[in-house]
């Protein structure tokens, strides 16, 4: 252990083994269980270690016997426990001799945020929220199992989860820019829809455009403070302008694309002969017919959550439009950009002081390619690309940019969010929904939901503090902070 860096310096859980070797980062030492290729990596605050469960830090041991794991298995500040591996875990496998894993990836396959800029000032909105909150949650359905009015054929289906949003734009929800200003422009190459079961499909095709349960979410929300004013303006960001962000995924497509691949890999786990601690970790060689199949369903429902996210948007520009009575170019909508937060992505990375092809399991961990990444949109190639960073409905989000750091310590990879430290049974015996809302009007926030228990499921003080979540990223160099936003009207799913 390094000096000044004593474990008895700091309040928390007591986690046998775990070691702190650095401010903001602790280790998963090899002989902390059996069968570790690899050490892990947990990025943490003094402040978040003492809300780390331990069975998270059993989830990035687990993760670290994978075969093929490189450098560390690591769980970002926001990190808690998942299916198999972390929520806020990121992993990378070596191409040709490691594993791909839905259990790296999560049910919500691209999960992710978009957030929009507008030319308006916050107090453009001022005795229009309510309005607006009302005409959004109409025109975005949302809660579990909801479908909206758009039945895709099989033949556009196809479309979908081969082109991504792309399919989107040209049945005319969106413009060309709204492509350039996407992670991967809205799509991973290699959706296979052959790999997605007609469940899936039957799941997916009412829901394009639909919004989910729970912690997806519709929010305006103000520009409340510039950090770094020069990313701010590459991003065209200005402090007390309107923006709006959306947060869901894949809904129903994307959970069964995972739930059908898990069943074929656990069986390759017996036809592979790989020892797993926990059978959530099924996986099976990177390049094996049963992983590559998974991949390719995983890709097809990604992109079906990019499209989904496109159409959600364009509906949301049409409220504006109509709200507020004025026309595109005077609103100024713009797409600032959309990360995937839950996904598996062929990625070249300095291993060992080589080039190295690896698969990139990101789950609850968003990209965060600095300033000169081919990857990053042309627009902010001189800053590095926009990480996104959503907080709850009554704190702040964030707007980081990635930094060199990233690519040495975590694969390219930033947080998520704040991270849940309350389960959802927890909250609705903590909360209630009716006042939850009573309060966050008081501070200024409207929120909109189908049923005061979602309030109370999704209240703040179920959420770690976004700042202190964000500002370890920006200490350790992943990603450096551009933006806070704060929430003005939210409409939960
Ligand atoms: N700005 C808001 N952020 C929210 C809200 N509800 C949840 N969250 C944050 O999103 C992340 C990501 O969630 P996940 O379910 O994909 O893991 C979560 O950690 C929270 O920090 C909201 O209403 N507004
Ligand atoms: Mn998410
Ligand atoms: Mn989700």
């Amino acid at each position: 252990m390094k000096r000044g860096f004593d474990r008895m310096d700091t309040e928390g859980p007591e986690i046998e083994g775990l070691e702190r070797i650095d401010n903001d980062i602790w280790q998963v030492p090899m002989g902390y269980k059996s069968g570790m290729r690899v050490p892990g990596r947990i990025y943490l605050s003094d402040k978040l270690f003492a809300n780390l469960e331990k069975e998270a830090v059993d989830q990035v041991a687990n993760v670290a016997t994978l075969p093929g794991i490189q450098k560390f298995s690591m769980a970002m500040p926001d990190a808690h426990v998942g299916y198999g591996f972390p929520i806020g875990g990121v992993a990378a496998f070596d191409a040709e001799e490691g594993v791909i894993s839905p259990g790296g990836v999560g049910f919500d396959i691209n999960c992710g945020v978009r957030l929009i800029r507008s030319n308006l000032d916050k107090s453009d909105v001022d005795g229009k929220v309510n309005d607006l909150l009302d005409s959004l949650f109409k025109a975005v359905p949302s809660g579990v199992g909801s479908k909206s009015r758009i039945r895709a054929s099989e033949s556009e289906l196809e479309a979908i989860f081969t082109n991504g949003s792309r399919w989107a734009v040209e049945q005319g929800y969106g413009v060309e820019a709204d492509l350039t200003h996407c992670e991967g422009e809205g799509c991973i190459e290699g959706g296979d829809p052959a790999q997605v079961s007609a469940k899936a499909r039957k799941r997916g095709r009412p829901q394009l455009g639909t919004l989910g349960s729970g912690n997806h979410f519709l929010e305006l929300q103000y520009v409340d403070e510039i950090y770094d004013p020069v990313a701010a303006e590459a991003f065209n960001l200005k402090q007390g302008q309107l923006t709006f962000m959306v947060h869901c995924g894949s809904r129903g497509a994307g959970h069964q694309v995972c739930t059908d691949h898990l069943r074929n890999l656990t069986r390759a786990v017996e036809k592979y002969k790989i020892d797993l601690p926990d059978k959530q970790l099924a996986c099976a060689p990177a390049q094996s017919e049963e992983a590559q199949a998974y991949f390719g369903a995983m890709a097809s429902a990604a992109n079906y959550a990019w499209t989904n996210r496109q159409i959600i948007m364009h509906h949301c520009r049409e409220v504006f439009e109509q709200q507020m009575n004025m026309d595109a170019d005077e609103l100024g909508l713009d797409l600032v950009y959309d990360v995937a937060h839950n996904v598996a992505k062929l990625e070249e990375h300095n291993v060992n002081g080589g080039k190295k092809q690896v698969y990139v399991h990101r789950k609850g961990a968003t990209r965060a390619f600095p300033a000169g990444h081919h990857e990053v949109p042309k627009a902010y190639r001189d800053v590095g690309q926009p990480v996104l960073i959503p907080g709850s409905m009554g704190t702040p989000s964030y707007v980081l940019c990635g930094k060199q750091s990233a690519m040495d310590v975590s694969f390219g990879s930033a947080c998520h969010g704040a991270g849940r430290v309350m389960s959802r049974s927890g909250a609705k015996h903590t909360f209630r929904g009716e006042q939850i809302q009573k309060d966050l009007s008081g501070q200024g926030i409207s929120v909109r939901a189908a049923h005061p228990s979602v309030i109370a499921e999704e209240a703040p003080g179920v959420y770690k503090s976004s700042s202190e979540v964000v500002d370890v990223v920006d200490r350790l160099g992943i990603a450096g902070k551009v933006a806070k936003l704060m929430p003005v009207g939210v409409v939960k799913g």
